[in-house]
């Protein structure tokens, strides 16, 4: 049970959805106090719903949400969103184009006596003090979203909702942007919900992340945790890159795949003999020169500081693995590799049991059917 002191926002068993069709069902989910939630999944899968109930835009049709104890929404019982003490930022800024940026940012606390300190701070805090005097036209929208930013966080919400907040901006703008959200919410100590479907986002700006499909919470776990131990063939598939490759369960913690055998740190609930599919991330896998497993290049892409590389094993199983780029090597080299893995990630297998089948990641998520594809 989590520690109900120090949580700010509960969803238990959220149920909601539009004319009587259900969107979201039986979503648990906790954030505590100073803590950056992420609802990440595949568009449709309910996330701008979930944030829109929250803030009160939206019934609730089973379930509750309570803001530090208190039941905000639940059947029967909806406070108003301007009763809420909620703060949101929206994708597309939202702010209102005839008002200054001094104005748009003061608009939430127009009878406040402190009105003018607090604006200053803020202004500071999203180092925008030089332009507050301008109009949002006259804005980049990296600055827009500062705007919308402080504009959100001037009435001290207890919590803030981000709905999409950087997927208007491109590449660097968007990676430094939400870099520097992340520092302004934690240096205030500020509990938000962040909306997304960009995964390496979520990653960077979050202490925690829920993984949805199709309106039901698949996993809410540490960005580590989410990508090193997916609780389903799905998290496993959506979270970053790899391969499944087939095995069969020798002892609780051990597998024997084409690869050899591999052991994990962890035992498993399976039973010795089991069909398995073994999860490996590009990182899992090491080049070792004098390894007699070996693997031909059949893809290469540079990224820089380290190169992706297509590994084709003698069995026609593909794997990709991550080296560093210096480690240069030509396509349809034969190269050396270990297995590196820490945290051994299988699932039962999927469709064929042949031990030496291969799974594509697509197949895994056609056979990973929501309700079927708990370990
Ligand atoms: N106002 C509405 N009336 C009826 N159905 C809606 C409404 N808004 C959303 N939906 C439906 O609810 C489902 C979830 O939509 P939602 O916008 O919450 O998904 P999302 O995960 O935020 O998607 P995206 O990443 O594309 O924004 C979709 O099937 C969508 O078509």
């Amino acid at each position: 049970m989590p520690d109900t002191q120090s949580i700010v926002l509960e969803l238990n068993q959220l149920a909601c959805g539009y004319a009587g069709q259900p969107v979201v069902t039986g979503l648990d989910i906790h954030l505590r106090n100073g803590d950056i939630g992420c609802l990440l999944g595949p568009s449709g899968c309910g996330k701008t719903t979930i944030l829109r109930a929250i803030a009160g835009f939206e019934l609730v049709t089973g379930g509750e949400i309570k803001l530090n104890g208190e039941r905000l929404s639940s059947p029967g019982r909806h406070i108003p969103p301007e009763q809420r003490r909620i703060g949101m930022v929206f994708q597309d800024y939202a702010l209102f184009p005839h008002l200054t940026v001094h104005d748009n940012v003061a608009f939430g606390i127009n009878r406040h006596p402190e009105r003018k300190r607090i604006v200053e701070e803020l202004l500071d805090l999203v180092k925008l003090t030089q332009l507050g005097k301008r109009y949002p036209h006259e804005l980049s929208g990296g600055q827009q979203q500062r705007v919308a930013l402080a504009r959100a966080l001037a009435p001290d919400p207890e919590l803030l909702l981000l709905d999409e907040p950087f997927s208007n901006l491109d590449g660097e703008l968007r990676r430094r942007l939400s870099g520097e959200v992340r520092d302004i919410l934690k240096q205030r100590g500020i509990s938000a919900l962040l909306v997304t479907h960009d995964q390496s986002e979520a990653f960077a700006v979050s202490d925690h992340v829920g993984v949805l499909r199709d309106g039901k919470l698949q996993q809410w776990d540490s960005p580590y945790n989410l990508y090193h131990e997916p609780a389903t063939p799905f998290v496993a598939s959506f979270i970053g890159q790899g391969y499944f490759i087939r095995g069969q369960l020798l002892s609780p913690d051990t597998v024997q795949t084409e690869l050899g055998v591999i052991r994990g740190n962890r035992a498993y609930k399976l039973q010795a003999g089991s069909a398995v599919d073994v999860l490996l991330r590009p990182d899992d896998i090491v080049g070792q020169d004098d390894s007699p497993l070996k693997a031909s290049i059949v893809g290469k892409t540079f990224l820089g500081a380290t190169t992706m590389y297509r590994l084709q094993l003698p069995t026609g199983s593909i794997l990709e693995a991550i080296f560093p780029s210096h480690d240069d090597h030509p396509l349809g080299e034969n190269v050396g590799i270990r297995i590196a893995a820490d945290h051994l990630v299988v699932f039962t297998a999927q469709g064929s049991v042949n031990v030496h089948a291969q799974l594509p990641l697509e197949q895994m998520l056609d056979a990973a059917k929501p309700d079927a594809d708990e370990r």
